[in-house]
């Protein structure tokens, strides 16, 4: 697909979970590979935006980009990732993914692009009624009212989809198994562990 940019959001604290999420293992996998893998079958290049403390630790583990959040918002969430990918790529859409959905799989990823539509600002998964901003795809004329958003310091995802024409994808566009977005905030929230 031409135009596209993955982008996997690894800018977080983790604090509930108490060591950073992206390099837990899942099936022998890190975290962050898993969103690395999905975004791959959709995405032209891909980006893995984090904070200063875990760059050198991303770039032992991996030969993707790694970058960190733009200084000027930087600890302003997953929107100030969002940005700086954007600002740094030239795609037409950026797809989002979190580092912390081991459930993920490329076949989300594959059936989510096919509904990339110019008439739209973002295309968001909304399974079972529950809308996941971290699974999905914005266009680059939301760059504006996302810097809007970062100066005023309204980081909530919320914010941007009240303000952008959002075309929600909900399991009758296509179904799948509502674990792959069980998002893990605690060490005890997922099994399987294998390291
Ligand atoms: N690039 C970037 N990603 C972020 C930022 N804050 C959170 N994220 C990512 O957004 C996703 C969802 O965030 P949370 O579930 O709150 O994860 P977290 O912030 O690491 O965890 P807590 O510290 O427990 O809130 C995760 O993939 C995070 O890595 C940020 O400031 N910048
Ligand atoms: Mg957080």
């Amino acid at each position: 697909m031409k135009g596209m940019t993955g982008v996997v959001l690894a800018g977080g604290q983790s604090r509930r979970f108490g060591s950073p999420k992206a390099f837990a293992k899942f099936k022998g996998k890190y975290f962050f590979e898993i969103a690395v893998e999905t975004l791959r079958t959709v995405a032209e290049d891909i980006y893995i935006v984090s904070h200063p403390s875990l760059v050198d630790c991303f770039r032992q583990k991996t030969v993707e980009k790694v970058i960190m959040d733009d200084e000027r918002y930087r600890g302003q969430g997953p929107l100030a990732g969002i940005y700086t990918v954007m600002k740094k790529s030239e795609a037409e859409w950026i797809f989002v993914l979190p580092c912390d959905m081991p459930y993920m799989r490329p076949e989300v990823a594959e059936k989510l692009a096919k509904y990339a539509n110019e008439k739209f600002d973002a295309i968001i998964c909304a399974h079972f009624g529950r809308i996941q901003p971290l699974v999905g795809m914005y266009h680059r004329r939301t760059f504006e009212q996302i810097e809007k958003l970062l100066q005023a310091k309204d980081n909530r995802m919320k914010s941007l989809l009240h303000r952008c024409h959002v075309r929600y994808v909900t399991e009758q566009d296509f179904w799948e198994n509502e674990i792959v977005f069980r998002n893990v905030n605690k060490p005890n929230e997922f099994d399987d562990i294998v390291t």
